[in-house]
């Protein structure tokens, strides 16, 4: 009873006084009343009038769930609504690679009755609503990800100001965890993107970098990071005083019939409802959820709309679906932690011996991240072609405005390409932290690579071998040092294929596992380890599909299915 009470009064010295959820969330007073902050905010600065709001998750995260509605509309009361000094107010994250990463995962699957969640939008919106109502102006300073709830919190904001830097991602992701989303943001987006970018956002969750969000209207202003607290607070004030207004981005004639219209709006909708058909098959709830909340809120009040909103991402959120789609978001992120640890030998240089598809697609993803690559190929011919490869891929990015000029410079720059008649070969391979051969699937012709580089890789070099078929441990009898070898299994394309599966033999080391995981993980693979057993782990549960289209084929059974399964093995995504 005393330490509730101390908590409560700790709150109001914290200017939260209009908390009242105490109840609710033991571990918010816990932590409020052992600080001078709150558990998600840290204490709000005055700047000339601008009240700037710093988010400050207990996580390196920043996420939002209910505590965190509480705190930031207690804070808005108390610290801006209330106060006739603050004229208006940013709102930034005090973390320093991310702005918001949504709401939080973890929380949603810890609910027991989902439908409370419904409630819990419900709140979101009021609070917001009320955010709004208040006429003090509210900028966003993005920088890192902004997300989910978190970009919805933006799409809330009067302007967002975005940095340059390529951690700053923005998008509402929800529909990868078979959700919708349930913070506004089917509702808000669309009037400052156009409905059409508001569907391609919201249907395929893909992540908009800083350049697009300022071209398609999602973001008013892009900064360097070092600026964008000034920059937003200089904003916030100019939008107080009224010597800057926010601007919308116009719309041509042919975006207005369509998106303007109950007319044009049907033909977009007709359009998007056979996308979704195609692309989900009917097994995938949420696309449908999303399409129907966005077309309801152009027939109904935005507080019946929002309330749609809320009703269907609780429903969603019930969903087998959506527990297996989150599943795999806690797996994959699961994936992403070492249990080997830090390597002791940070790998810096690494060297890939083959400069056909596979070696040419693992130098380009190596080189991008950042490290020195060696590409080795036995002659010009192979590693020109291996070359012209990268180069052709990163040309194609930068037409796409994923690549810079300057990035494509130095990623081609820190590719070397060596044959065996280079004279030095052997000298920079001496300063090599890893190999990675992409050879062909010869054991003897590895077992010879493996020897000839021996000669010249220091002795902490990892030996890494992109075999699909044979065993690691006897490619490691060849080695001076078994315990350096390992597998590290590509799928093709490189480029795109997230998946890289890793195979330590029963002697590689600790040590070898860490700097393969470390490699893999900055590639941007998703890494898994896998036991040193023929077919490792795609190519063993491949078989079975390949063992049965076969059979189909050898018995004629259904021909056209044979080859329609044939085609799909085959496809870029199962390519291996
Ligand atoms: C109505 C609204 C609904 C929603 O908003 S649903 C949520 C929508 N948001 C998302 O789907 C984004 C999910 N997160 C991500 O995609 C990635 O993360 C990021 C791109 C943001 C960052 O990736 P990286 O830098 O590789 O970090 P990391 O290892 O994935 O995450 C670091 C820690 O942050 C936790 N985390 C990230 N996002 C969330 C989240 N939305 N809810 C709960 N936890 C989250 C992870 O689990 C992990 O935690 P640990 O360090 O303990 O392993």
């Amino acid at each position: 009873m005393l330490r509730l009470a101390s908590a409560r009064a700790s709150l109001r010295l914290n200017g939260l006084g209009a908390f009242q959820g105490t109840a609710t969330c033991p571990s918010f007073l816990k932590r409020a009343s052992l600080s001078t902050r709150g558990q998600y905010f840290a204490p709000v600065e005055v700047k000339d009038g601008v009240a700037i709001i710093r988010i400050d998750g207990p996580g390196k995260m920043n996420t939002i769930d209910d505590n965190f509605r509480q705190e930031i509309d207690a804070l808005w009361t108390d610290k801006v609504a209330n106060d006739a000094s603050v004229k208006a107010a940013v709102i930034i994250s005090a973390k320093p690679d991310n702005f918001i990463a949504g709401a939080d995962i973890k929380f949603i699957d810890s609910v027991e009755d989902f439908a409370s969640l419904k409630d819990v939008c419900l709140k979101g919106h009021a609070t917001f609503q009320k955010i709004r109502k208040a006429n003090k102006p509210l900028v966003a300073a993005i920088h890192g990800p902004a997300l989910g709830g978190g970009l919805e919190v933006a799409l809330y904001c009067d302007y967002r100001i975005v940095t340059s830097s390529p951690k700053t991602v923005l998008g509402l992701p929800e529909v990868k965890l078979g959700l919708l989303p349930g913070f506004g943001g089917t509702q808000n987006l669309h009037p400052i993107v156009g409905l059409q970018a508001a569907l391609d956002m919201t249907l395929t969750g893909k992540n908009i970098r800083p350049d697009k969000a300022k071209k398609m209207g999602l973001a008013d202003v892009v900064v360097d990071p070092a600026a964008l607290e000034t920059v937003a607070v200089e904003t916030a004030r100019a939008l107080a005083e009224g010597s800057l207004k926010g601007k919308r981005k116009g719309k041509g004639l042919l975006q207005k019939v369509l998106e303007d219209t109950s007319m044009g709006r049907s033909i977009v909708y007709g359009q998007t409802e056979k996308m979704v058909a195609k692309n989900t098959g009917g097994h995938y709830p949420a696309p449908t959820a999303i399409l129907d909340t966005i077309k309801y809120g152009f027939t109904h009040s935005k507080p019946q709309a929002l309330e749609y909103e809320a009703t269907r991402f609780a429903e969603l959120a019930a969903t087998s679906v959506s527990a297996a789609l989150r599943g795999i978001f806690t797996g994959t992120t699961a994936l992403k932690q070492s249990k080997y640890g830090k390597p002791a030998n940070p790998v810096e240089t690494v060297a890939v011996v083959g400069a056909g598809l596979m070696g040419a697609g693992i130098a380009q993803v190596t080189a991008e991240k950042g490290y020195r690559v060696l590409l080795k190929d036995k002659d010009l011919a192979g590693v020109s072609r291996g070359e012209k490869y990268i180069s052709d891929n990163l040309k194609g990015k930068m037409k796409k405005k994923r690549m810079t000029k300057y990035a494509y410079d130095t990623t081609t720059s820190r590719v070397v390409g060596l044959t065996d008649e280079s004279a030095n070969w052997g000298k920079q391979f001496g300063k090599a932290d890893m190999v990675i051969e992409a050879v062909f699937e010869d054991l003897s012709l590895k077992h010879k690579v493996i020897q000839q580089l021996e000669e010249h890789l220091p002795p902490h070099a990892v030996f890494a071998s992109n075999t699909s078929a044979i065993p690691i441990a006897r490619i490691a009898e060849a080695s001076q040092r078994p315990e350096n070898v390992i597998g590290m299994h590509y799928f093709s394309p490189v480029p795109q294929m997230p998946l890289l599966e890793i195979i330590p033999h029963k002697g590689t080391s600790k040590e070898a596992a860490a700097a393969a995981f470390e490699v893999g993980k900055k590639q941007g693979k998703t890494v898994i380890f896998v036991k040193d057993v023929p077919g490792f782990y795609v190519n063993r549960c491949l078989g079975p599909y390949l063992v049965e289209t076969g059979a189909l084929m050898e018995g004629a059974l259904v021909a056209s299915l044979g080859i329609g399964c044939l085609a799909w093995l085959l496809s870029p995504r199962l390519k291996i």
